[in-house]
């Protein structure tokens, strides 16, 4: 037992309340599918500090199908970057079904990286060579993202290039339009072995935490994509990620997602957690029926909408202080200076530029009304990226055109190292070890000499 079983309680408290959900029914169209359990319902969440937990059948394994469309669109991006995957494959909402003839009117172009007929080109857009076959990238790709290595259910991927037609279908369509580049029966092979490649509800949340945490899977800690991919894919993800339900998705669970007609579901809370769930019963969009009402409490238990507030205040703080909160406040008409005149602003956490700007209103308001000196201390703080240190600089920079005094309170140098500091500010900011040190040598300035 320990405290973190509560978050596994969690999960077990979801999937006991929906397991008892027989509606819809599994996919057919690919006849080995139906060999599953119906019953089976597995739910994982991994954290961006690599910490899974999961309920019930969580290391069932089952084919990806369409969740691996994302993963395979991140390859192609990471490859040939998204200018020339756009002129390829488009990322607007088809609202139709998965395996719908949605191609843009006059190019052929498919609507979305999401959709069968987008999907397939994406597989198709995957450098192929001798030395390194596409597929082979797919898989290791895919085992990547999943943190450790998958493999394919070779009936699985009988059974769908024997029954395959229509993807065949749409591949030839496409070809027609000038829109694939490659041999479609090939393309297709290629798009239905990904399908058929293996995993768990578990990986699943790991492939998802590794899209949320910025490319980087928190589990092996390596990095699979670039935090530009990885946040290109989340958002036609968001958009287009559950088809003719996308919109609905977005509005209800707010969270980028993907589902496969095999019964996966994976969810990503950017910067959060990677949430996955297995149950192969279906709905009419081709979505897990226990894994979409799961999922949908678990992003409301979590907070994990999108649009719901995402800078949360207090992650971190800025606030206005006035010297007087000093403890060793010196007499007479330092003491007066240092208490009037003297702003002290303290900020804590990591910085963003949303931060950055909060430490800056907050350096406005402070001091007397005539702009008296200001410190700035940045002793709690953890970290600052570069937005807000390009803000921060020009900020201080600003205060100093404006003749304001002001002295930072800095010794793990989050603003940046003392060159760098004066390059950007064009002064030498004065620098202290302690926050009363630094208000007394600014009342001092104050107090005149004497
Ligand atoms: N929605 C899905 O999971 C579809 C994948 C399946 N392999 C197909 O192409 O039909």
């Amino acid at each position: 037992m320990s405290a973190s079983e509560a978050v596994t309680d969690a999960l077990r408290e979801l999937h006991a309340r929906f397991a008892g959900v027989d509606e819809g029914r599994q996919a057919d169209y690919i006849p080995e599918l139906t060999r599953s359990d119906p019953d089976d319902f597995g739910l994982a969440l991994v954290s961006m500090d690599g910490h899974a937990y999961s309920a019930g059948a969580a290391d069932t394994p089952f084919t990806l199908q369409s969740v691996s469309k994302p993963f395979v669109y991140a390859l192609a991006l990471a490859a040939l970057g998204l200018d020339e995957v756009s002129r390829w494959v488009g990322a607007e909402p088809s609202g139709e079904a998965f395996n719908a003839i949605s191609l843009e009117p006059g190019t052929g172009r498919p609507a979305n990286a999401m959709v069968n007929a987008g999907a397939i080109v994406t597989t198709a857009l995957v450098p192929d060579s001798r030395e390194e076959p596409a597929f082979g990238r797919i898989l290791s790709c895919l085992s990547r993202f999943a943190g450790r290595k998958l493999d394919v259910d070779e009936d699985v991927h009988g059974s769908e290039a024997a029954t395959g037609d229509r993807n065949r279908a749409l591949a030839y369509l496409i070809r027609s339009t000038g829109s694939l580049p490659v041999d479609p029966v090939q393309a297709v092979d290629t798009y239905f072995r990904q399908c058929a490649v293996r995993a768990t509800a578990v990986d699943l949340a790991v492939m998802a935490a590794t899209l949320a945490y910025g490319g980087v899977n928190p589990v092996t800690g390596e990095r699979v994509v670039s935090p530009e991919v990885a946040a290109q894919v989340l958002a036609v993800m968001a958009t287009c990620g559950m088809y003719d339900s996308s919109g609905d998705w977005l509005l209800r669970v707010g969270l980028p997602a993907k589902s496969g007609v095999s019964g996966g579901l994976l969810a990503a809370g950017p910067a959060r957690f990677g949430l996955a769930a297995y149950s192969p019963l279906l709905d009419a969009s081709g979505t897990s029926v226990r894994g979409r009402a799961a999922l949908g409490a678990l992003s409301e238990r979590l907070g994990l909408h999108l649009m719901r507030n995402p800078a949360l205040p207090g992650s971190t703080v800025t606030l206005v202080t006035t010297a007087d909160v000093l403890p060793s406040a010196p007499t007479g008409r330092l003491a007066r200076a240092l208490h009037e005149r003297v702003g002290v602003v303290a900020a804590q956490g990591a910085l963003d530029f949303t931060a950055a700007e909060r430490v800056l209103y907050a350096l406005d308001e402070s001091g007397s009304e005539d702009g008296g000196p200001v410190v700035l201390d940045l002793r709690e703080v953890t970290g600052a990226d570069s937005d807000a240190l390009v803000l921060l600089h020009a900020g201080l920079s600003r205060l100093a055109r404006e003749g304001r005094r002001a002295a930072v309170v800095d010794p793990g140098d989050r603003l940046g190292p003392p060159d760098l500091l004066r390059e950007r500010t064009g002064q030498d900011l004065p620098r202290f070890g302690s926050r009363e040190e630094a208000a007394e040598q600014c009342a001092r300035v104050l107090a005149g000499p004497g």
